[in-house]
């Protein structure tokens, strides 16, 4: 568990940080999210002490992290930033190497976890051999997340990682955080100004204005219920609507049946969303979709009057 009391970050005049308290429960993602320059990625480079607290306190799991050593500190916490951060003259084995290097792995153990992540990351194994600057934008930054995993470490912090890819590479990655994180359920703090992503991706969402965490709270909260005008606006107001029916699949408000269903209908997978589900009925003319399951077997059926109420029923 991470929590920060009090917590206060200082550049000469101005407050980057002020006074903020969050606690970000073991195994929860938590996006951080704000306009430019509200004090997103200084408060992820408080948790690894890249930069001094003015004041206040960062807990990890009850120790207060002045207790450890910034290297020892940095090097439990995986740090993956937008760009990159790869060494351009290492291949990419030696850049996920780093860490485990550092902690004195041996050269068979970093091997075997050089194959472990690739494999994770949807990387061809001969990815190990190349240099960063042989690899698209979307393979870079994978490797990038692959290499603040390499150690396993408990806790992640993100600060825009996905930030400089296009849609649909960043989307595709987006879709592998939550895969992994399924299973691997890090205790996670992401940085984004995209609201659409913080909803995809955060357990929770914290809110940042000059400095401050104005609310705290689940994307449905958020959506449903913003405790200022401020996360009003941010959170927008038009499609408030389809974001929270991004938010649920559409297993949710389906009818499931154990008898045959017709397959002749259109065809959605369980986990898609309820917006994906409203999407394919509008582009395709229909009143109710049958849902399918992993093998793609039937295993429900959705209708047009079912679509409202998905969080109620999550
Ligand atoms: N090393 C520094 N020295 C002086 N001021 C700084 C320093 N780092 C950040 N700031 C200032 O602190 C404030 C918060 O910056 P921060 O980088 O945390 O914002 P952010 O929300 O991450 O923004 P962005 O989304 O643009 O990255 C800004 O006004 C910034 O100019």
């Amino acid at each position: 568990m991470i929590e920060l009391q009090d917590l206060s970050c200082q550049f000469g005049e101005s407050r980057a940080v002020d006074r903020i308290n969050l606690t970000i429960n073991t195994g929860e993602l938590c996006v951080l999210v704000g306009r430019s320059g509200c004090g997103k990625s200084t408060t992820l480079r408080l948790i690894n002490r890249l930069i001094p607290r003015s004041s206040g306190q960062i807990r990890i799991d009850d120790q207060d992290v002045e207790q450890f050593d910034a290297r020892q500190l940095r090097l439990g916490m995986g740090y993956a930033i937008q760009g990159t951060g790869l060494f351009p003259h290492w291949t990419v084995a030696r850049n996920i190497a780093m860490v485990p290097r550092l902690l004195g792995w041996s050269r068979q153990r970093i091997d075997t976890r050089i194959r472990e992540l690739l494999e994770l990351f949807d990387l061809d194994p001969a990815t190990a051999a190349r240099y960063p600057h042989q690899l698209s934008g979307g393979q870079a930054q994978r490797v990038g997340v692959a290499r603040s995993l390499a150690a396993d470490p408990p806790i992640l912090l993100m600060d825009e990682p996905f930030g400089a890819l296009d849609a649909i590479t960043r989307e595709a990655l987006q879709n592998e955080m939550l895969r992994i994180q399924s299973t691997l359920r890090k205790t996670v703090v992401f940085v984004t100004h995209d609201i659409d992503e913080a909803l995809k991706l955060g357990d929770r969402i914290a809110v940042m204005d000059q400095g401050q965490i104005l609310q705290h709270d689940t994307p449905s909260t958020l959506l449903r219920e913003p405790a200022s005008e401020f996360v009003d606006r941010l959170f927008g107001t038009g499609d408030r609507g389809l974001k929270l029916a991004s938010l649920y699949p559409v297993s949710t408000v389906m009818t499931p049946t154990k008898d045959a269903v017709s397959t002749s209908m259109t065809t959605i997978p369980h986990d898609e969303s309820v917006r994906q589900a409203l999407s394919l009925m509008v582009w395709h003319d229909t009143h109710a979709l049958t849902v399918m399951d992993d093998r793609r077997e039937p295993i429900g059926v959705v209708r047009w009057d079912q679509l409202a109420g998905g969080d109620r029923n999550a």
